[in-house]
């Protein structure tokens, strides 16, 4: 269902020192440098598996999830996910995925969340009668009734986080990709954003590919990790594959990327 192969990506960023001279310097002559994001990646994620995409800050996680939704592209390497390019068949592509970033919003920011999610209604060309029962559905599992007439400006990290989350699932995606879903959630938010994945997963077979730090995430909901350190892929395989004799997941894969020296 997802195959990537051989993936890499290479970010050229402009640098100057700071200063006015250095400001002034840049105006003629630029320095670059190049980051190398991903290199070499490659896994493929069946349909219905809800994978751990892990690694330290850095590691390529994000840049991996922009490629796989089609808001980035590789400078080389393939990427097919139910048959499609992301970054070539985008409109086609958008209808297959539901995107969490944690850090962003897709929600506009002024007006009630209620007409954020008619206007994706309309962007997703979702017809009214599933767009109804999907709404019905997210709002009673997720527990948004008493959000939807409220500004998203206007709400708590966490009950925004449960709206993105809905946001994501209006136009029934088969695979869902979450950045850091939970960064920032009390434990109860946590508990029910965790339960709401599980739940749509053994529902609807959704496939979902999590990346986070938040190693009970991790526990929690997936059965299969992969670890990315420097662009490169260490690991596929199990939590147990990493954990082995140490207390904690967390001690485990500081363990592992310092072995790394990732
Ligand atoms: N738009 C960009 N321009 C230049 N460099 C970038 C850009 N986006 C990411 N990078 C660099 O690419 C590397 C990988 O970044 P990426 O955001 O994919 O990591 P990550 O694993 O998601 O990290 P984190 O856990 O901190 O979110 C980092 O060195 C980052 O600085």
């Amino acid at each position: 269902m997802i195959t990537l192969e051989h993936v890499s990506k290479t970010y050229k960023v402009s640098k100057r020192d700071a200063g006015f001279y250095s400001a002034c310097k840049a105006l003629f002559r630029r320095d670059y440098e190049y980051i190398h994001a991903l290199d070499d990646v490659s896994f493929s994620i069946g349909e219905g598996e809800m994978v751990g995409y892990i690694g330290p800050n850095g590691a390529g996680k994000s840049s991996t999830i922009k490629i796989l939704s089609g808001i980035l592209t590789p400078d080389s390497g393939t990427c097919l996910i139910n048959g499609r390019v992301p970054w070539k068949n985008r409109i086609e592509h958008v209808k297959d995925i539901g995107v969490v970033f944690g850090q962003r919003t897709q929600l506009w920011w002024d007006v009630p969340v209620a007409d954020s999610f008619e206007l994706l209604k309309e962007i997703y060309r979702i017809d009214t009668a599933s767009y109804c029962r999907n709404l019905e559905r997210l709002t009673s599992m997720l527990n948004l009734a008493d959000l939807l007439k409220t500004p998203t400006r206007q709400l708590s990290l966490g009950q925004r986080m449960r709206c993105e989350i809905a946001a994501s699932l209006l136009h029934n995606p088969r695979i869902l990709f979450l950045d850091e879903p939970t960064i920032g959630l009390d434990a109860v938010s946590k508990l029910a954003v965790r339960e709401f994945i599980l739940q749509l997963n053994k529902e609807n077979n959704t496939t979902v590919i999590l990346t986070t730090h938040d190693m009970q995430d991790i526990e929690s909901l997936t059965n299969r990790v992969i670890l990315i350190g420097k662009g490169h892929i260490l690991l596929d395989g199990t939590l147990s594959d990493i954990r082995k004799d140490f207390e904690s997941t967390e001690a485990a894969l500081a363990d592992f990327y310092r072995s790394y020296d990732i």
